[in-house]
């Protein structure tokens, strides 16, 4: 039985015009449109009975004939597998039973499955061989291009060990269900620290073993789960949770035929899962047995249905591209072994020869090019520390909107340990740890781990909040930091974010004010995560209830110029410590791409690290461009006067004496005169940046320049137009997520440490 008609016996509807297994001319599989498909068309309708997934305990009561026979045991035996594991485990039971039963001549491929077959064979025939550049396929000499970068393993090879530690144990238990590849699982087969490729080519590594990276590297790249929307926020939440832990991810046949693209121009087609009774309104089922929730033949209930659409009209010949998410390119390469080629890097005369650092990888959202060198100059010395800031990044245009890059914790602590050690001004220990927890507390930090934090810098934004809070925190003196935790922790869960930016100064009160009236913090003032999304957040959500997270923004940096300055230096230290640990410059990536010779898997490493690197840029060109705001105070400037208009005379007052020298005394916790304090602006290696900043030599060449790098990747239609975009009430279904992967498809927090695959 061939795919469309095994679909259609179950109750599915394949669109008459779509060619599903199309050979595309990059050699890929992909869905192409015969004729012109109108917008809003059905392409695929799939009940939820041909999926292959793990349910939940009420599913499969429910429903139970819906399941194959490797769920039931797993369920019953291995709740707690994660459902990775477990759904890679389902595969490869159905895989390993339609592969006995054709051997056997026995009626799989006809879908009776009665002890032996899958029901599933049609749809399994589909899947590839393997997924040809998924890390799990990487021999450990491959792996080392991704050095540096948050995709980088260290270790044994994960897969084998968890094979060896989760999976072999469970096809030893049950042979029946996984036939054929219980034999040859010797213990070499496992062996941890072998690398991937050995473990799934020529050597006899075991069948088990062999069959279990294929199955999870189809898991891991066509496998998708379900999100809905928070009302409230916007942001889309990752639902269906399994009771063992974990949330659900579902095999959808044909629909995982669908390619992805970043490019909302060229996606056109959307999904959606919808109930039956949405299903039934969209006049979408097929007549009869569909309708009333039957799946034909079968005592299994269809209780929803996946819905691939038309998102707009589709041409002849054109493909059917929808997202797997806003993915960077760690994410796109680690879970599906590929890189969109509309954000290769492309070298253009122009970016060349401008030294334009970046163009947006998206049709249409080109904002202009960009000097980013002259822009350094002016911005003093530690400006010129991120002269480079989008020279390092190519010279030639590359960009995926989405790409992150993470700074350790322990890189901020310790940079600013050593920026005040080189001051002085060295904390004890006790201070430094006290700061740790109190930054965890206040959801600044991962509570559980605090030092195992890595903030996510994202190219769309590539200074967080988060890691200026920590830097400012950590240079704060002993006094400041005491006022600032009095402050956060007495406030209310409304304010106390807001008020906290006021905790070191009094003029600092002003923004805090300002913060608490605007409802989330605005310029210059503290966001009690005024986005709400986890997204940007990167270093977790607040570690304790009653209290919003802690947000200083740029209030104390406003007050005072000396600890503007520390802050920015330090943070700039720490961006190039992060860019330190790649083992390449980014001009040498750049060298590599532009060379015929990088290839395969190398390009495909040297373009994920380039992305990284150019994210660690973008954010020194912000703290360049802060550092300039500050002193040239623009915008802080029209923040400040459209306080003033609301602000009554004694509080004018008040501010005007906090502009004072005693202000500054009481942050370094000292008496300094002006002269002291330029003294010790020497000390610190400040003296240079000062004398540079006021001459604002080239200022008026950067401006512009930053104006026009400000607009780009900054579309917020592109951002709107997410992964999916159903109807109003129907449950959203999407590959990807804001997770990273950690190798073996165990999608977990960015701000989180990685944890090894639960036990069962
Ligand atoms: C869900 S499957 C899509 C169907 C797949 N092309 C096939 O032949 O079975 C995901 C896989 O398709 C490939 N893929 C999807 N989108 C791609 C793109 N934009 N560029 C290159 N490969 C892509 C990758 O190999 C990825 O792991």
């Amino acid at each position: 039985m061939d795919f469309a008609t095994w679909l259609r016996s179950r109750g599915g509807k394949v669109n008459q015009e779509l060619d599903l297994f199309s050979v595309l001319e990059s050699g890929d599989r992909g869905v192409v449109a015969r004729r012109q498909i109108a917008e809003g068309e059905l392409l695929l309708l799939l009940p939820i009975t041909c999926a292959l997934y793990i349910p939940t305990n009420e599913e499969l009561a429910k429903n139970p004939a819906a399941f194959p026979p490797a769920v039931h045991y797993l369920r019953e035996q291995h709740p707690g597998l994660s459902p990775f594991l477990a759904t890679s485990l389902v595969l490869m039971s159905e895989l390993a039973r339609a592969a006995t039963a054709s051997s056997e001549g026995g009626a799989a491929a006809a879908g009776a499955a009665a002890g032996g077959g899958s029901e599933w064979a049609p749809y399994l025939a589909t899947l590839p061989a393997d997924c040809p550049d998924c890390l799990l396929y990487w021999s450990s000499e491959e792996k080392e291009e991704l050095a540096g970068t948050a995709i980088s393993e260290s270790g044994p090879d994960p897969a084998s060990d968890v094979f060896r530690r989760h999976v072999a144990p469970v096809l030893a238990a049950r042979p029946d269900l996984w036939p054929g590849l219980t034999q040859q699982q010797q213990p070499a087969a496992a062996a941890g620290g072998k690398g991937v490729k050995a473990a799934a080519g020529g050597e006899d590594q075991g069948a088990g073993l062999r069959a279990f990276l294929r199955a999870a590297a189809m898991v891991q790249s066509r496998a998708f789960h379900l999100e809905a929307e928070n009302w409230v926020s916007g942001a889309k939440e990752v639902v269906s949770e399994l009771e063992g832990g974990g949330t659900q991810v579902f095999l959808l046949p044909g629909i995982d035929m669908i390619n992805h693209s970043h490019n909302p121009v060229r996606r056109n087609a959307r999904l959606d899962r919808l109930n039956v009774a949405q299903a039934a309104a969209a006049e979408l089922l097929p007549g009869g047995e569909g309708a009333e929730g039957k799946e034909k033949g079968k005592g299994a209930a269809v209780e929803a249905y996946f819905v691939m659409r038309a998102d707009k009209p589709i041409a002849a010949g054109e493909e059917v591209l929808h997202t797997y998410g806003n993915l960077s390119d760690a994410q796109l390469l680690q879970t599906y072994g590929f890189l969109d080629s509309q954000d290769d890097f492309r070298t253009t005369t122009t970016a060349a020869a401008t030294g334009s650092s970046q163009e947006p990888a998206e049709e249409g959202k080109g904002k202009g090019k960009k000097g980013t060198k002259k822009q350094g100059k002016a911005a003093g010395k530690a400006g010129a520390a991120g002269a480079d800031a989008g020279a390092a990044a190519g010279g030639g245009g590359y960009r995926n909107l989405y790409n992150a890059a993470l700074v350790a914790w322990s890189a901020v602590e310790e940079v600013c340990s050593g920026l005040l050690r080189s001051m002085d001004q060295k904390p004890p220990a006790s201070l430094q740890r006290a700061k740790r927890d109190f930054l965890a507390a206040a959801g600044v930090l991962q509570p559980a781990a605090p030092q195992d934090t890595q903030f996510v810098l994202l190219a769309r934004e590539p200074l967080p909040d988060e890691l200026t809070t920590a830097v400012q925190v950590l240079l704060m003196t002993k006094e400041e930091f005491q006022e600032l935790k009095r402050e956060y922790g007495s406030a209310d869960a409304g304010t106390s974010a807001a008020a906290a930016a006021g905790a070191a100064g009094k003029k600092g009160q002003k923004a805090s004010q300002a913060a608490a009236k605007s409802g989330k913090g605005g310029k210059g003032g503290a966001a009690a995560s005024g986005s709400g999304k986890a997204e940007g957040a990167g270093a977790g959500g607040s570690g304790d209830a009653k209290l919003p997270k802690l947000s200083l923004g740029t209030a104390l940096l406003e007050e005072d110029e000396d600890f503007a300055e520390m802050v920015c230096i330090a943070t700039l230290q720490v961006l190039e410590a992060s860019l330190d640990r790649y083992p390449t410059a980014a001009k040498e990536d750049v060298r590599m791409l532009r060379s015929a010779d990088c290839t395969g898997r190398q390009r495909l490493a040297v373009r994920v690290r380039l992305g990284e690197k150019d994210v660690l840029q973008l954010a020194k060109k912000a703290v360049v461009e802060l550092m300039r705001k500050l002193r040239d105070g623009p915008a802080a400037g029209k923040d400040k006067d459209a306080d003033m208009e609301e602000k009554s005379d004694e509080e004018e007052e008040a501010e005007e004496s906090e502009d004072s020298e005693e202000e500054g005394k009481k942050r370094r916790g000292g008496a300094e005169s002006g002269g002291k304090r330029a003294a010790k602006k020497q000390r610190r290696g400040l003296g240079a940046a000062e004398s540079e900043e006021g001459s604002g030599s080239d200022d008026e060449d950067s401006e512009d320049e930053e104006d026009e790098d400000e607009g780009e990747g900054s579309s917020d239609d592109e951002e709107d137009d997410g992964l999916l975009m159903g109807s109003d009430d129907s449950e959203k279904v999407g590959y990807g997520g804001e997770d990273f992967d950690d190798g073996i498809g165990e999608a977990h927090d960015r701000g989180k440490a990685h944890e090894a695959p639960k036990d069962d």
